[in-house]
């Protein structure tokens, strides 16, 4: 199968600080991919990268086949964001954001509608359209920055610590919406934290630290290659 994304040899430093050490990896279809790393592994700057907000020194990503270096364009408009800092209009309503994003994106005006009526049904906001954000929940308005980031169907979607600040419930019901998609519509999800407990359930788990892959492969496969034990004691002692 074609791969969804593939990072290749991506390298970038901050003065004589190295936060991505020459990382590859590649992301197939139809799995939830967990990026975990300890504070300072380096996932917000691959995020950075991957997002378009800063060229990496070396190195390159395709997403569906899209070089971000020669047709960033092309390539970004492939990829949908989570950022970990809500980014919602507060004053706006529900389907306002959504139809800024869509046209943002290009979407006509039907297909945006068709689509928000459908995807926020399918997450329970049906009966929230109308109403600002501001009235929603933290774990709701996260849902719709869920929506909003698969609008406009991209073949990768990348979800930045995307559980900040949410209750358990709420954290729960995003993973399983997260977890529904990728079965349903064969998303490519990476997943990036530092919680151990969100790679439960995860398709693969890639452990960055110090901007480089410790272990690569699905939960069970990672904790024995990090030195055997539960994945949280295998993660601990391997990023220490
Ligand atoms: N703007 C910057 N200037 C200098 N060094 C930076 C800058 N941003 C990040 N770094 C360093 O690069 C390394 C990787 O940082 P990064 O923020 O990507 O890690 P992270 O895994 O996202 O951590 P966190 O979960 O704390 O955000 C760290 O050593 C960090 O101190």
């Amino acid at each position: 199968m074609t791969a969804r994304a593939a990072v290749r040899g991506l390298v970038k430093r901050y003065g004589e600080r190295v936060a991505l050490a020459g990382l590859s990896f590649t992301l197939e279809p139809g799995q939830r991919v967990v990026l975990l790393g300890p504070n300072g592994a380096g996932k917000s700057t691959l995020f950075q990268v991957l997002t378009g907000l800063f060229a990496a020194d070396e190195g390159d990503v395709e997403v569906a086949g899209h070089s971000l270096r020669r047709a960033p364009a092309r390539a970004l408009a492939e990829i949908g964001v989570v950022f970990q800092q809500m980014s919602l209009d507060l004053d706006l309503s529900v389907r306002r954001n959504l139809r800024f994003h869509a046209a943002l994106h290009g979407l006509p005006s039907r297909l945006a509608d068709a689509r928000i009526a459908e995807d926020c049904a399918a997450r329970g906001l049906g009966a929230d359209l109308e109403r600002p954000v501001r009235e929603l929940s933290g774990g709701n308005r996260r849902k719709v920055e869920l929506v909003r980031a698969l609008l406009h169907r991209p073949a990768l979607l990348l979800m930045d610590e995307p559980t900040v600040g949410l209750d358990p419930k709420s954290r729960r019901e995003l993973l399983t919406a997260i977890d529904a998609d990728v079965r349903t519509r064969g998303s490519t999800v990476l997943w990036a934290t530092h919680l151990v407990e969100e790679a439960d359930g995860a398709d693969r788990v890639l452990v960055l630290h110090r901007g480089r892959l410790l272990a690569d492969g699905p939960p069970p496969a990672v904790s024995s290659a990090l030195g055997g034990g539960s994945l949280e004691d295998a993660f601990l002692a391997a990023t220490a």
